[in-house]
């Protein structure tokens, strides 16, 4: 464990070897020209949880997630494990880790409709144009975007726009949540409500759920433990 950081909860064992169900980091260190920015974190995540990563700028937070996600600067030296329910997928490419990921500029596709971007995010294992439509409108309609599957991206509020970002995320069956800001460019009552959305979603579904936040609400919002990094 860092100095630091602070983790008041741990997950029952899952694995034979002892590992925890949901999302765990291993003993984690991160330096960028000799200068260490984590020295030995370690973290579990939950199925259903929100772990929350505080700290100021430039102590590392997004390069965490970065780690995490698989797609780390080559200007950092990195070492430490993540293990998704057990597996360890530190040495997976991006595409093959199964983590859904938001950030605060979450763009939809342009050039597609609504639903094209949901259904572009849907797992590949849905098979059928119907079914996939079908899937697509049911997300629509959680979303509270029922008949908005043919609308311009350019049309919806931030908020819509929002909403429509992580139905697609989660269409594509994430494993986990990598949140990075992603409520900060909303204003306060949008926030709230996209913020509650985004958590009993992932809470409903299980799926452990790392946020980077500045904003103290959004972590008490998020209920569990908050790690925070020093500089
Ligand atoms: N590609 C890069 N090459 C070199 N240094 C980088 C690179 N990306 C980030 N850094 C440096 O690594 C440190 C950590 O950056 P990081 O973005 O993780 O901080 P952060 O805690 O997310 O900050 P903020 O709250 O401002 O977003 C900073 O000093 C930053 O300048």
């Amino acid at each position: 464990m860092m100095d630091g950081a602070v983790v008041t909860r741990q997950a029952k064992p899952a694995g034979e070897d002892g590992s925890a169900a949901g999302l765990v980091l291993r003993d984690i260190s991160i330096s960028i020209d000799d200068a260490a920015l984590l020295d030995g974190l370690d973290l579990t995540v939950p199925p259903g949880d929100v772990v929350t990563v505080m700290g100021p700028s430039g102590s590392g937070k997004s390069t965490l997630l970065a780690y995490v996600a698989g797609f780390l600067d080559k200007a950092f030296t990195a070492r430490g494990d993540v293990l998704l329910d057990g597996a360890r997928i530190t040495a997976l490419p991006v595409q093959q880790r199964r983590l859904g990921i938001l950030f605060q500029d979450d763009l939809l596709f342009p050039h597609l409709s609504v639903g094209a971007n949901l259904a572009f995010g849907l797992d590949a294992g849905v098979g059928g144009r119907r079914a996939r439509r079908e899937r697509v409108e049911e997300a629509l309609a959680q979303a509270g975007l029922g008949g908005f599957y043919e609308r311009d991206p350019a049309t919806l509020s931030g908020g819509q726009r929002a909403r429509a970002a992580l139905m697609r995320t989660l269409l594509a069956s994430p494993r986990a949540l990598l949140l990075d800001e992603p409520f900060s460019k909303l204003d306060r009552p949008l926030r709230k409500e996209i913020r509650d959305f985004v958590f009993s979603h992932a809470r409903a579904i299980g799926l452990p759920t790392l946020l980077v936040t500045h904003d103290h609400e959004d972590a008490d919002a998020a209920g569990g433990p908050v790690v925070t990094l020093v500089v």
